[in-house]
């Protein structure tokens, strides 16, 4: 069997890890004001079981099994239940629910996993002579419903897993440029760009389990994404392996030779055919890395800081604020405190804050990075800590930022906690001009609550803005609810209802989640109908059997 490791199959992370919140005093009585959860009599519900699951028959010949395994030998093809129902899924709520619920409708036929580039291309072509459909798969991270065949699909459908393809291939450190292989998950391709001297800068909460070709494939963004860029900016060429050969992207510092590909492929989740390799441009890793902390009496007070940042000679790696209630989720989910450091955050801070004259209810927490030499970190230090002087913020230095640092790739493993608790737990994320961002905070809580009020529950949201550009920011919201009886039609209306408020108000469906099929019913309201058709024409060009996980991105009606 081949070594390639997966996360659980019903949830998030690794086996044996989860969120525990006794060493947090301040979270029981945060969910239960937040969405009238008691944690401390609420009853967990304990590990599903997988023989319990009921998994469609594979519909893989054995023929077709054993010419997939003359390419890449038996021991790397499987038709094994567990390993197709890993590879149905991404991690959205959707998916968790359905999984845990004994939902699968359909799951992939046969799982592959090529050891080279060469391999990927036998199994295309031969996959496409077959007529079969192809999802390549990275880390399985996704949550915008990216994987998942078509429930009424009736070929035959191979998961191409790219788990073995996981080195950095070369680094050319004249240019700064890093060939990675596409199945490198964060850790691995970090540790060996780290060993040389090089980071990529690119840092996904789900960094831990997920991949450079997933990343290019989703569009997706890393929070130091304001020094680093997006993966968008970050990926400078790469090899796809189409049916009969491979497109090869040079990496360019720019071009002009058309429209670009680079581009098309870009978030293509798929469709276009499956990527080998990406050459990401990379850095020296910083001699200073350092995130601070600060308060700004409100939100409104916040993001002019941040948007002045943004234009302003001042390159910090992160801007993030997070609004009222998110900064008392945060500090409801600190760990306790002794001393010294108790006496500051629970007693001299809030006086120096209400001396101020600030509602403690309004304030909100940001955490800025600064990266690189120390002159320079030390420098866009003193350029930012004038900006947030300036908008009425105020610096209380680096420890908050290193809790914030340590505890990121935890975070995910709540929202598996809450639903054991049978509480949904989810987040939408947006981009918006600097000029409608109030605007798009303000009509998303209002949809949220409206989608509350519908169902009858008490629900929760919360935001932050993160990823800064010149023109606008990323918005992030996080919302959870009791489940009533229909945990996935709950979790609709509110999903839906927040989705419509980001278009409804000039902002696009997804910053950095991709579209899948979570986003597609909403693709047009985003590009426009012309938008759409010109993207159809590319993957009815390039795809034209749709052999290529058909349906994504575009609904399919699913
Ligand atoms: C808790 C949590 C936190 C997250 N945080 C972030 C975040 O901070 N930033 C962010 O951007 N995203 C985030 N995500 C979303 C997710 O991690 C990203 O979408 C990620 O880029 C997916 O990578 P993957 O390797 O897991 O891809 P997969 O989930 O395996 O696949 C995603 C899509 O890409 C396609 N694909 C994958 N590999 C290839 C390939 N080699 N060639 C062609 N197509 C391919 C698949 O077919 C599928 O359509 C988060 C998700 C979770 C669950």
């Amino acid at each position: 069997m081949t070594a390639v490791k997966h996360m659980k199959w019903w949830g998030w992370g690794n086996e044996g890890v989860g969120f525990h919140h006794e060493d947090k005093p301040g979270f029981a009585p945060f969910v239960l004001q937040a969405v009238g959860l008691d944690l401390l009599t609420a009853t967990r519900a304990g590990e599903p079981s997988f023989a319990d699951l009921k998994v469609g028959k594979s519909k893989a010949t054995a023929a077709f099994v054993k010419q997939l395994a003359a390419i890449v030998g038996a021991e790397h093809v499987s038709t094994d239940d567990m390993l197709r129902v890993i590879h149905t899924y991404g991690k959205s709520l959707r998916d968790l629910v359905r999984i845990r619920g004994n939902q699968i409708q359909r799951s992939p036929d046969v799982v592959v996993y090529p050891a080279d580039e060469a391999q990927v291309q036998a199994i295309v072509d031969a996959a496409v002579a077959a007529d079969a459909v192809i999802i390549p798969f990275g880390g399985g991270s996704n949550i915008g419903g990216s994987l998942e065949p078509h429930r009424g699909e009736k070929r035959v459908v191979i998961s191409l897993d790219l788990g073995r393809l996981r080195e950095v291939v070369a680094i050319d450190a004249e240019s700064g440029l890093a060939r990675i292989q596409a199945g490198a998950q964060g850790p691995d391709l970090e540790a060996q760009l780290n060993a040389k001297g090089w980071t990529i800068g690119h840092f996904p909460d789900s960094f831990t389990h997920s991949t450079v070709g997933g990343w290019v494939a989703t569009r997706s963004s890393g929070m130091q994404s304001d020094k680093y860029g997006d993966i968008a900016d970050i990926c400078r060429g790469l090899r796809m392996v189409r049916p009969g050969g491979t497109l090869v992207l040079r990496p360019l510092p720019s071009t002009s030779s058309g429209p670009s590909v680079r581009e098309m492929i870009l978030g293509s989740e798929g469709r276009l055919g499956v990527i080998t390799e990406v050459t990401v441009q990379v850095h020296r890793v910083p001699e200073k890395r350092n995130i601070y902390a600060y308060f700004f009496p409100n939100w409104a007070a916040g993001i002019e800081a941040m948007r002045e940042i943004s234009e302003s000679d001042a390159t910090p790696s992160i801007t993030r604020i997070s609004d009222a209630r998110e900064t008392g989720f945060t500090l409801a989910t600190s760990k306790e405190r002794h001393g010294f450091s108790k006496f500051t955050a629970e007693t001299v801070l809030p006086a120096l804050m209400k001396r101020k004259g600030w509602n403690l209810d309004d304030i909100c927490i940001s955490f800025i990075g600064y990266e690189g030499g120390t002159a320079h970190a030390k420098r866009q230090k003193k350029l930012t800590d004038a900006i947030v002087k300036k908008h009425g913020g105020m610096g209380v230095g680096e420890g908050p930022g290193i809790l914030y640092d340590q505890k990121k790739f935890d975070t995910p493993y709540l929202r598996d906690f809450l639903l054991d608790m049978g509480a949904a737990g989810d987040v939408s994320e947006t981009a918006a001009p600097w000029s409608r961002l109030i605007d798009v905070h303000k009509n998303v809580y209002a949809a949220a609550q409206k989608a509350y009020d519908e169902i009858g529950v008490k629900g929760w949201i919360m935001s932050h803005l993160s990823h800064s550009y010149h023109s606008g920011a990323c918005l992030y919201f996080t919302f959870a609810f009791v489940f009533k009886n229909d945990p996935l039609g709950e979790y609709n209306i509110v999903k839906n209802a927040i989705q419509q408020a980001f278009v409804d108000t000039d902002a696009t469906i997804s910053h950095h989640h991709g579209v899948g099929r979570e986003h597609s019913p909403w693709l047009a309201e985003d590009i426009s109908p012309e938008g759409v058709a010109v993207m159809q024409a590319l993957f009815d060009g390039a795809d034209p059997g749709s052999n290529f996980n058909p349906g994504k991105i575009i609904d399919a009606g699913y």
